[in-house]
């Protein structure tokens, strides 16, 4: 057979080469049964039971899964459970549908909507077909379609990825993924770059290739080949070759090439994350989101013991490495039942939440400061704590004074997620040791954009110049006080975005451990003083595409 090329978007680097094998996604379309007025009572609690179910099996692959899934999952667990698509169903259902079809009829309406509304947008189609697929399966009694069964290694292909999937996928046997549809913010995208998996998207026809046939993907290229000879394949394997010893040149710690150091750190959320983070490079950690930790507890906190035990096999990977832990961040996209967090708040972003949560209720915090004191005890590694969700300055000093009373010697700190914090920076570090900006949330409150809403996600863009300005601010703050200002949000994972982040003057960029050293080799492309240049020409573009395009034509030289 001779080689056929297609062409798509290359979204996670790498070469896989490898039979292909296809998701099950055929969208399941029940019968057009009409049913009697008697029997919608019945089927609108078969509606209602299924989507329940399918939600809470989301939730727990996502807290399976954790990390970057876990927050996927949880989404698609609330587009299950949406309430104006169950009012959709139920009214299909009361002119005559059977649950199975309201249901099909319900989310085909809504999916119309999203297709037809940006690229974000368009992006969770997929998430939202896989939804519906499952509601359906369950109502029809069939199995939901999914990843193939395969002992042997294999190239997945796919219309789109749905995250439910890919979240728990073997990634021994995923060599890549090639898929139909999607972009490089659809989840499929996102998920392979965190899996490390080379992935390449928006490939028309990949549909229709044959199970079974050979295909070579490049995620760096876009470039897909079926049956690829013994030359070709040599050729790709060799060009992926160079460029993991391009990556694997760029070694040791983070800095630019005239050896302006910028510590590359790992988000972690617990010990599992651990064993990636060292494999690629991290000089610690630069944020361990706890909550995990408390989610597995159910009604209580977990115990001060249980708690020491946990950090202490994260506080041990690192030896004089440095590894900075934020206590609880409990409420809105992180609801804890202890806490109470939300449950009665309008409008749970702008409650009690992070630090809030934890002055309120101030023995979980002083539990969890006395479980780091006993965990770091006799290990050399350099613990930091820092408080999530600060707000102001007396935020700041009330958790220096809780760090003090729990006599932690750790140099404590606070996240500038909130813009009132980075406005106002200066004043938290008379109380602090140093900052850490979130750029997650503090996208979320400088836009008024809720994080968790696909609708409001072009303002999640973390090239914002405004996000960019609010983070200037904080860096520059901490510069005048010689103090510390790393940067732990997504951001910092775009290798671009952590030249101009070191441009701003952040001191260290913690990200998830896949893309550690993709960030590094970017950074040792480029001195210090470039980078300055990329933040000044990213903070005077107007809009997030500007800026990163304004960014790159300074680190490319042109
Ligand atoms: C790092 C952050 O914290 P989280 O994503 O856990 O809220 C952030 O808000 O940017
Ligand atoms: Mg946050």
């Amino acid at each position: 057979m001779t080689e056929t090329r297609l062409r798509g978007v290359g979204v996670s680097h790498g070469v896989a080469i490898g039979q292909a094998r296809h998701m099950g996604t055929t969208v399941l379309e029940p019968p057009q049964r009409r049913i009697g007025p008697a029997e919608a009572p019945r089927e609108l609690a078969r509606a209602r039971r299924a989507a329940q179910a399918v939600a809470a099996d989301l939730r727990a692959r996502g807290t399976l899964a954790g990390g970057e899934a876990h927050a996927v999952l949880e989404a698609q667990a609330l587009m299950a459970e949406d309430p104006e698509l169950l009012a959709d169903t139920e009214r299909r259902i009361s002119v005559g549908s059977s649950a199975e079809r309201a249901v099909y009829d319900a989310l085909a309406a809504y999916r119309a909507l999203l297709a037809g509304a940006g690229e974000y947008l368009a992006g969770r189609v997929a998430d939202l077909d896989d939804v519906r697929n499952r509601i359906i399966a369950r109502l029809l009694g069939l199995p939901t379609p999914g990843v193939p069964d395969s002992d042997e290694p294999y190239v997945l292909i796919a219309r789109d990825l749905a995250p439910a999937d890919t979240a728990l996928l073997d990634t021994s046997l995923v060599l890549g993924f090639l898929t139909e549809e999607g972009g490089p913010t659809s989840h499929s995208a996102i998920l392979a770059r965190a899996l490390g998996v080379p992935a390449v998207v928006a490939v028309p026809g990949a549909g229709e290739i044959p199970s079974g046939v050979v295909v070579a993907v490049d995620g760096s290229t876009g470039e897909v080949v079926l049956e690829p000879s013994e030359e070709r394949r040599d050729r790709l394997a060799e060009a992926a070759a160079r460029r993991r010893a391009a990556l694997a040149r760029a070694t040791g710690p983070g800095a630019t090439s005239d050896g302006h150091r910028v510590p590359l750190l790992a988000n972690i959320g617990g010990p599992a994350d651990v064993p990636a983070a060292v494999a690629a490079g991290a000089e610690g950690v630069g944020l361990f989101r706890t909550e995990l930790l408390f989610l597995s507890g159910g009604e209580r906190p977990p115990a001060v013991e249980e708690q020491a035990r946990v950090y202490r096999e994260v506080l041990a990977a690192f030896p004089e490495g440095r590894v900075v832990v934020r206590m609880l961040d409990a409420g809105a996209d992180k609801p804890l039942d202890f806490l109470g967090s939300g449950a009665a708040e309008p409008n749970p972003a702008l409650g009690v939440r992070g630090l809030r949560a934890l002055l309120a209720r101030p023995e979980v915090l002083a539990d969890q400061l006395a479980a780091l004191g006993e965990a770091a005890a006799g290990l050399p590694v350099h613990l930091e704590v820092m408080a999530p969700m600060v707000a102001d300055r007396a935020d700041a000093a009330a958790f220096a004074a809780a760090c003090r009373a729990a006599g932690l010697g750790a140099a404590r700190g606070a996240m500038v997620e909130i813009p009132a914090a980075a406005l106002r920076a200066r004043a938290l570090l008379q109380e602090v040791d140093f900052l850490s900006v979130g750029t997650n949330d503090l996208a979320q409150y400088a836009f008024a954009a809720d994080r968790q809403l696909g609708a409001v996600a072009r303002w999640q863009d973390p090239w914002q110049p405004a996000l960019l300005d609010l983070v200037a601010l904080a860096a520059e703050a901490a510069g005048a006080e010689g103090r510390s200002c790393g940067i732990c949000g997504e951001a910092a994972a775009d290798p671009a975005l952590a030249c101009v982040l070191t441009g701003l003057g952040a001191t260290s960029l913690s990200m998830g451990a896949a893309a550690i050293p993709r960030v590094r080799a970017t950074l040792a492309k480029h001195t210090l003083a470039q980078c300055r240049r990329a933040a000044a020409a990213a903070r005077a573009a107007d809009g997030a595409g500007a800026a990163r395009a304004a960014a790159q034509a300074v680190l490319s030289g042109e």
